[in-house]
């Protein structure tokens, strides 16, 4: 049994589990809560405003108690860093109080006054973040959860203890039709992740322990009914009944497994796999912000495509060019008139992406543009069956000169190029050997780009010449 006790920062929970501590050192004595001036020693501990424990600390000293069915049962106490500190980030705070509730099958959520809704949205993150890095669960990944109400001031509408803790839960956690779907959905999502939740309130402690700087945990300086009431809920607390044994994916876990599961969930947060809790505004601005960049992304794509869509014809590209500039100015206008949470340097980052977005989106409707190009469709095959002529031609001219050798390499080129034709058309209306089909679109972008006008025409055909004489005389002197 793993009892852990989490909540925000200087609330009392190092103090709390000393006495625990003082419980489970009794062996079972009826005045376990000690002497008047004893002072109150085991977790660290201490008065002020400034946070004091960091970390997740277990207790060096494992208990053995007994459950209801008389089996020893081993318990490890958990002190955990508070929350919301000036130090912590939010996501800090959420992986101590993840790592705390998958480790313990006793959670304490200790809070102060009331059960806020803004503690249940903490808590809703908190555990939706230990949820998430669990791969495999059951339906309620989670044991048991304790609400502790720290000074409560309303004793006369609902009474220390369980009682009225649990009268108080069942108000802040009912689930009604008339509610908005959030709130609904909150008490929705805390009620799967636990098996069993219940609370406490707990009286507050008196000004001594509150307010002065040598108390030391005497309890001969606290409030009567606080003390009253630590007792019961620690007594309540390990209870025979209320013994949970920590228990994963549906097997109880003994000391040497739950280290292991420590370490494999420590490494889990320590990857990059899990996404980043953030806080309510900077979420909130995120999200503002990618809807602004999603409409304008699409304001792009629907004036686009009534320019050049699909079913529209080629286009000049200078044409489509002035196009895409204009809408693409009006888009990056529509996503900073948009009103948008976050500031100016947060919002500029989203705007930089957009530009990036558009800038992607024209590269494709230049792409489909181009494709639309008749001339630019038929490159490939006008330049090998323009290539047969020329050879055909060169081959009939060396034909007359009597160049036989120089034919025959002519006749051979010829095969060739109709061979790539047919190859080249067989690719293009199959689908198959889309490769073949590609380098050969590619070689003659290449010849058209470069050689039809790098190479003047009389030097081709000076070529064609010099090489119809060199051919003629190797001719002669074989013949
Ligand atoms: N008002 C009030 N103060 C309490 C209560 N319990 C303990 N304290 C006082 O709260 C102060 C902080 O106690 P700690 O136990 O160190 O608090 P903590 O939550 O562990 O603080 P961090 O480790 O910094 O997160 C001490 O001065 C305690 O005397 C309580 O129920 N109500
Ligand atoms: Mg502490």
């Amino acid at each position: 049994m793993v009892v852990s006790v989490a909540g925000a920062y200087r609330k009392g929970k190092s103090f709390l589990l000393n006495f625990f501590l003082r419980y489970l050192n009794s062996d079972g004595k009826e005045n376990w809560m000690g002497e008047p001036n004893d002072p109150l020693i085991g977790f660290q501990w201490r008065g002020g405003s400034e946070r004091l424990t960091s970390g997740i600390l277990i207790w060096s000293e494992p208990y053995i108690i007994r459950n209801n069915k008389g089996d020893e049962v081993c318990v490890l106490l958990m002190d955990t860093q508070g929350a919301f500190d000036s130090q912590s980030t939010v996501k800090d705070c959420a992986t101590v109080f993840a790592l705390s509730t998958m480790l313990s099958s006793v959670q304490v959520f200790n809070i102060t006054g009331n059960i806020q809704e803004d503690d249940l949205q903490h808590l809703e993150l908190f555990t939706e973040y230990g949820r998430l890095a669990l791969q495999t669960y059951e339906d309620k990944p989670f044991q048991t959860l304790h609400f502790l109400v720290r000074d409560w001031q309303y004793p006369y509408q609902h009474p220390y203890g369980a009682k009225g803790g649990s009268e108080i839960l069942a108000k802040r956690l009912m689930i009604n039709p008339k509610q908005h779907n959030e709130l609904q959905n909150l008490r929705r999502h805390l009620q799967e992740c636990f098996k069993v939740i219940t609370c406490y309130l707990m009286p507050h402690p008196g000004l001594k322990v509150a307010t002065e700087r040598d108390f030391i945990g005497k309890l001969s300086d606290i409030d009567d009914e606080f003390k009253v009431q630590v007792k019961s809920f620690t007594e309540s607390i390990f209870q025979s009944e209320h013994v949970v044994i920590k228990n994963i994916n549906g097997s109880d876990i003994t000391g040497k497994e739950l280290i292991e599961y420590f370490k494999a969930y420590l490494k889990v947060y320590q990857g990059s796999d899990l996404p980043e809790p953030k806080s309510m505004l900077e979420a909130t601005s995120e999200a503002n912000n990618l809807a602004a960049v999603a409409t304008a992304k699409d304001f792009y794509n629907k004036e686009m495509e009534k320019v050049c869509g699909g079913d529209k014809q080629y286009m000049k590209m200078e044409q489509l060019k002035q196009e895409h500039e204009r809408w693409f100015f009006a888009a990056i206008k529509m996503f900073k008139d948009t009103r948008k949470m976050g500031g100016a340097d947060f919002c500029a980052v989203y705007e930089k992406r957009l530009e990036k977005d558009l800038l992607e989106m024209y590269d494709a409707y230049l792409k489909n543009n181009e494709a639309k190009n008749v001339a630019s469709a038929l490159q490939t095959p006008l330049v090998l069956v323009l290539l047969a002529v020329v050879v055909y031609i060169l081959s009939g001219v060396f034909g007359l000169l009597g160049a036989e050798s120089i034919v025959r390499l002519f006749n051979m080129g010829l095969g060739l190029a109709v061979l790539l034709l047919v190859a080249w058309s067989y690719s293009r209306y199959t689908g198959q050997f889309r490769v073949v089909g590609e380098y050969l679109d590619a070689g003659s972008k290449f010849v058209c780009e470069h050689a039809m006008k790098k190479v003047p025409a009389e030097s081709v055909t000076n070529l064609a010449i010099n090489a119809a004489k060199g051919a003629m005389t190797t001719d002669k002197k074989r013949n």
